[in-house]
């Protein structure tokens, strides 16, 4: 495990002739955390996929530490990205453990056993993830946050440099959400990250970049990036900047009130 840099270079993605993402350019530093945001259907996962390679870039490229990623052998690429993604599934009945397990398999040869330092791995993202009580249950009996903790901690026994993750705070209850996101911040892995919650991304990104309609609307720190004005413009929703009491960390006031015009 070392760090990375990632870099998306002009990633574009059509299917069926249809734009999905648009010359997309977005660094994510050694250790950095960088949030994704946008609507529905602004292209967050089709980009992410990219980064993970579920789908080639029409036009342009991802780079992993300046090396083209369409140019390394998928294998080899699995020990240093990991994904969790919105089509993770884990829905063969295996136990926990052996979910969690698997994250070793781009590591291994043949059906080799774990070594005595792997399953520790294993025990430590169990233990990380508040899921080593349920390791002995199949993963098919687990509800909804349950088996998102589990394929989280898949990933981080996977020991990679780079985390990609589609919504990790799916199901999650706001324990777990924050549990997370604070681990996130301080793993000292290089992050990108699509959030729906945009407190949430404010709280942990260093940098958001804001999608829609598949390109790059907007891209820097929350409290640059989180305006009334961006947030009425990409969201259509009025909303209040207030930094939070403690933290002085920018976060937002929606304002439910479909009829207000101003925006203040
Ligand atoms: N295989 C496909 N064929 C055609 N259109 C697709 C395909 N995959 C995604 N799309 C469309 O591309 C657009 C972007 O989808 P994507 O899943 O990347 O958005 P998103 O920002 O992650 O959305 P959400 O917030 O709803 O998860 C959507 O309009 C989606 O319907």
């Amino acid at each position: 495990m070392g760090q990375a840099r990632l870099s998306l270079q002009d990633v574009s993605v059509e299917v069926a002739g249809q734009a999905l993402v648009r010359e997309l350019c977005l660094d994510v530093g050694e250790g950095e955390v960088v949030g994704l945001v946008g609507p529905n259907g602004s292209g967050k996962s089709t980009a992410l996929r990219c980064v993970y390679r579920a789908l080639r870039p029409t036009r342009g490229a991802v780079l992993l530490n300046d090396e083209d990623l369409s140019g390394v052998p998928l294998a080899e690429s699995a020990r240093s990205i990991a994904a969790l993604t919105q089509d993770s599934r884990a829905e063969l009945d295996f136990t926990v453990e052996e979910v969690v397990a698997l994250g070793r398999s781009p590591h291994q040869r043949g059906n080799a056993r774990l070594t005595a330092r792997e399953r520790q791995l294993c025990r430590d993202a169990l233990r990380r993830m508040d899921i080593t009580h349920l390791a002995l249950r199949s993963v098919l009996s687990l509800s909804g946050g349950e088996r998102q903790r589990v394929l989280m901690a898949r990933a981080l026994v996977q020991e990679p440099s780079v985390l990609v993750l589609d919504e990790p705070t799916n199901h999650l209850d706001v324990r777990h959400q924050v549990e997370l996101l604070s681990f996130l911040a301080g793993c000292g892995l290089t992050v990108l990250v699509a959030l729906h919650d945009l407190n949430l991304a404010a709280a942990v990104c260093q940098r958001i970049a804001v999608l829609r309609d598949g390109e790059l609307a907007a891209c820097g720190p929350p409290a640059e990036i989180l305006t009334p004005e961006l947030v009425l413009d990409v969201f259509g929703v009025h909303a209040s900047v207030v930094a939070h009491p403690r933290t002085g960390i920018t976060q937002l006031l929606y304002d439910l009130d479909p009829e207000r015009t101003d925006h203040g």
